[in-house]
């Protein structure tokens, strides 16, 4: 296991008389991709802005690359790259001439292992902005003006990547390659990331580690398929019989199938089976939370926090 990226305890944040978060507790070791999940209102773009130094905390103690972020120094900014929910500056400029401009600022942080900053014409292929690279910036669409955005925050080749949202807007193609982009900085790079979303596929197909914010607090820390696995595993069943589509949701998939083989054999087609997944055990974990039920949530997903040795 890497070392420790970020270390909360005891966060807290109070908007005036409301309490948003009220006691965060958080790991990240180096080279993880971890997905903040969370309803809307959560709290999870505050989380992130504390510990990206952005917004001061209300309480609780934070280390982020060995700082904490509400006094850290500039080079520590340079070691962090960050993706707004929305950065809606320079709609003049054109993508080349503000990378260029932004990544002369990490220059000075370039290290004998990590060059800095990104060479621009790469950076532009990979987030798939060469062909609109000379054009101005108020004339991108959303999901181009996205892909700006990402390419902004790792221009400098940070250690640590904060991502609010990247995809909102983004087409499937588009969506699919920024999938890629975050196994390359991860694998190649060593990036650690941290990343919100309200995809839950995405965070699928992304996350080492998952964490589920609701109550002001981290109530589920875990793998995609361990949290998957603490739901009471319903499966189900799909299949088309006699020209009519079926759907049933059963506990005991592999036996269901068996039986419906010998009961109805060769008239079952394009039969799908699906298993638990992490969108529902994130709605069952919501759902209780919503209602009040902390403590049945609790149970369901009693192996929380992963504790980190300090
Ligand atoms: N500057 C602010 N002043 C007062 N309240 C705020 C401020 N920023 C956020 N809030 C409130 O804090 C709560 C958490 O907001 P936050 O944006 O962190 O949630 P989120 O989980 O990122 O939500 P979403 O999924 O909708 O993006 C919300 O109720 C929001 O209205």
């Amino acid at each position: 296991m890497g070392e420790v990226v970020i270390r909360a305890r005891d966060l807290r944040m109070r908007y005036g008389t409301k309490d948003v978060l009220t006691g965060v507790d958080l790991d990240l070791r180096a080279g993880e991709v971890v997905c903040l999940l969370g309803p809307n209102g959560a709290g999870k773009t505050t989380t992130i802005e504390i510990l990206e130094g952005f917004r001061i905390r209300s309480a609780g103690e934070v280390e982020v690359l060995g700082q904490d972020p509400a006094t850290a120094s500039e080079d520590w900014r340079a070691r962090t790259g960050v993706v707004l929910q929305s950065w809606r500056d320079h709609p003049r400029w054109t993508p080349r001439r503000l990378l260029t401009q932004l990544g002369e600022y990490y220059r000075p942080y370039a290290t004998p292992d990590r060059q800095r900053p990104h060479d621009i014409d790469d950076l532009l292929e990979t987030v798939g902005l060469s062909q609109l690279a000379d054009q101005k910036i108020n004339t991108l669409s959303g999901g181009q003006r996205r892909r700006l955005d990402v390419a902004i925050g790792i221009v400098g080749r940070p250690e640590l990547l904060f991502l609010d949202e990247p995809t909102a807007g983004f087409d499937p193609q588009a969506r699919r390659e920024f999938h890629e982009l975050i196994r390359r900085l991860s694998q190649v790079d060593r990036t650690t990331i941290l990343l919100t979303t309200h995809d839950l596929d995405e965070a699928e197909r992304l996350a080492t580690r998952v964490l589920v914010l609701a109550g002001g607090r981290i109530v589920a820390d875990d793998t995609v398929s361990g949290l998957a696995d603490r739901v009471e595993g319903e499966t189900e069943v799909r299949w088309r019989q006699g020209g009519t589509a079926h759907t049933e949701r059963v506990p005991d998939g592999t036996a269901f199938v068996r039986e419906l083989f010998a009961r109805s054999g060769e008239e079952v087609h394009d039969l799908e089976v699906r298993r638990s997944s992490l969108e529902d055990a994130y709605l069952a974990l919501v759902q209780q939370h919503e209602a009040g039920h902390e403590d049945a949530a609790a149970r369901l997903f009693s192996a929380t926090t992963a504790e980190v040795e300090p």
